[in-house]
């Protein structure tokens, strides 16, 4: 007989401490959904859809659409026939159904994440303290600025960085083929390893990505493109094997995700969506499984919000 399971869910919306600036625009506020599942024995699962359409998920609106038409017992059946243009809710589900089986908290050191460092200058002003805190990898969000100026601070960062940390740039997409040239040229001989460039061009310039992964040491690595599992699909049989980002929590299914990474064994880095502490071990787990080449993961995010009140989950349902 099918398992069931009693399913309630609520909307939620966090202010980010400071809003996060990409290429993308500007980002305020951070939408999600947390949902519950509680098995016949009373045992629950918490679950977390967080999407972001922006970069290829369904909407929050057609996530919250999707969890209203639900009936309040449903089956494994409802979770593993979950559309895949739905998947956030994908992920949020199944992690749910995965969360009973209380899986242990993945412990990870500072050192194994990477730290999100602002846009523009205030990155010459942030990476001490993170560094004071344990980080040795930091991302730097470009193609925000005006390129000169980005050039600019991008020197000072890299002359000032301990030798041993890692850098990563993201454009989110935002470069024009001639000016990732220009990016990946001030990449050679630093004095601080640069890691990757991720995302330089849109999605639709696949080619010339595949064309820049080639032509320079430093590797790339694509992000809007393979944001779910057949966009990953996709890019790795035409032909992409530099680094892959993956966002769990907006990937689809963590069971067809794990088949993918362990068959085809991709270099992958695991990515927030800026999740809340629910989405957060789920992705966390996967990470710790699939994770190769000790990536650091981009987690180090979590001085973009007010730390969470402990209790803070426990009130959404006090008030039904
Ligand atoms: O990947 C990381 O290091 C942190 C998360 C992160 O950078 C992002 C999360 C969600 C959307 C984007 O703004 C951004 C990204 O493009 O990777
Ligand atoms: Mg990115």
């Amino acid at each position: 007989m099918l398992s069931k399971y009693k399913f309630s869910f609520r909307p939620i919306a966090r202010k980010f401490v400071r809003s996060l600036v990409t290429s993308h625009g500007i980002w305020e506020v951070r939408e999600a959904i947390i949902l519950r599942l509680t098995d016949t024995t009373g045992k629950v699962g918490w679950g977390e859809i967080a999407p972001i359409s922006w970069f290829g998920s369904e909407t929050l609106a057609q996530a919250l659409y999707f969890c209203r038409q639900l009936p309040e017992e449903i089956t494994q059946e409802t979770i593993f026939s979950i559309p895949d243009d739905l998947p956030a809710c994908q992920f949020g589900f199944e992690s749910a159904l995965e969360a009973m089986g209380n899986g242990e908290d993945v412990t990870i050191t500072n050192a194994q994440f990477s730290a999100l460092l602002p846009a523009g200058e205030a990155a010459l002003h942030q990476w001490r303290r993170l560094w004071e805190e344990g980080y040795r990898t930091f991302k730097w969000k470009i193609a925000v600025g005006e390129i000169s100026e980005e050039l600019r601070i991008f020197d000072l960062l890299t002359q000032n960085l301990p030798t041993s940390a890692k850098l990563r740039l993201d454009a989110n997409g935002g470069l024009s083929y001639p000016e990732a040239h220009l990016w990946l040229q001030a990449c050679d001989n630093l004095p601080v390893e640069v890691e990757f460039i991720e995302q330089p061009l849109p999605v639709e310039q696949f080619s010339q990505m595949l064309e820049l992964s080639e032509a320079y040491p430093t590797a790339i690595a694509l992000d809007e493109s393979v944001a779910n599992l057949k966009q990953l699909a996709t890019c790795y049989a035409q032909g992409w094997r530099d680094v892959f980002v993956v966002k769990p929590a907006i990937a689809g299914s963590p069971s067809r995700l794990r088949q993918f990474c362990q068959q085809h064994k991709i270099d992958a880095v695991f990515s927030s969506v800026f999740e809340t502490a629910i989405a957060r071990k789920a992705s966390l787990q996967l990470a710790a499984e699939l994770s190769r080449d000790n990536r650091a993961v981009g987690f180090g995010v979590n001085h973009f919000f007010y730390q969470e009140a402990e209790n803070w989950l426990q009130s959404l349902w006090n008030n039904p």
